[in-house]
């Protein structure tokens, strides 16, 4: 198979997107020769709202890691514990109210908060560790 056409040229592309953009196979499928024609193409139209998600979830993330990591250095600095389990609360309770307003399981956008705090909090503390031994 061809390699597909790359997404952006070498000179259009912004440097925050990295090559592997372009060995992305969009059309990629274990069902490959399996389904009509006309289905498939109606799966990779929906696939590609799919990945165009995907992608804005990863930036989304990164700048949402972006963020912690200030509050992380912040809360070294001044000695606050890591976690904050009422503003933890809060968040929760805002959260489920939007999933419910989205029609999203309200249940599964707090799983998906605390999995994130949870590798948010292992972070402070491996920057707290950082900053303390720094300063022995
Ligand atoms: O806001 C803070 O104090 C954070 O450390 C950020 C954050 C979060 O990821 O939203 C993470 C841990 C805390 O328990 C509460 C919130």
């Amino acid at each position: 198979m061809t390699e597909p056409k790359p997404v952006l040229s070498e000179d259009a592309r912004p440097d925050n997107v990295s090559e592997t953009t372009d060995s992305f196979d969009p059309a990629a499928s274990s069902l490959a020769g399996q389904v009509d024609r006309s289905v498939m193409d109606e799966l990779l139209s929906i696939r590609s709202s799919i990945d165009n998600i995907d992608a804005t979830l990863v930036f989304l993330l990164a700048e949402r890691f972006k963020a912690t990591q200030k509050v992380g250095v912040l809360k070294a600095t001044h000695k606050l514990p890591a976690g904050d389990p009422g503003r933890e609360a809060a968040q929760i309770s805002r959260l489920r109210r939007l999933a419910e307003e989205a029609h999203l399981d309200p249940a599964f956008a707090e799983k998906f908060l605390n999995f994130i705090i949870s590798e948010v909090i292992r972070h402070h503390e491996a920057i707290a560790e950082d900053h303390q031994a720094s300063r022995d």
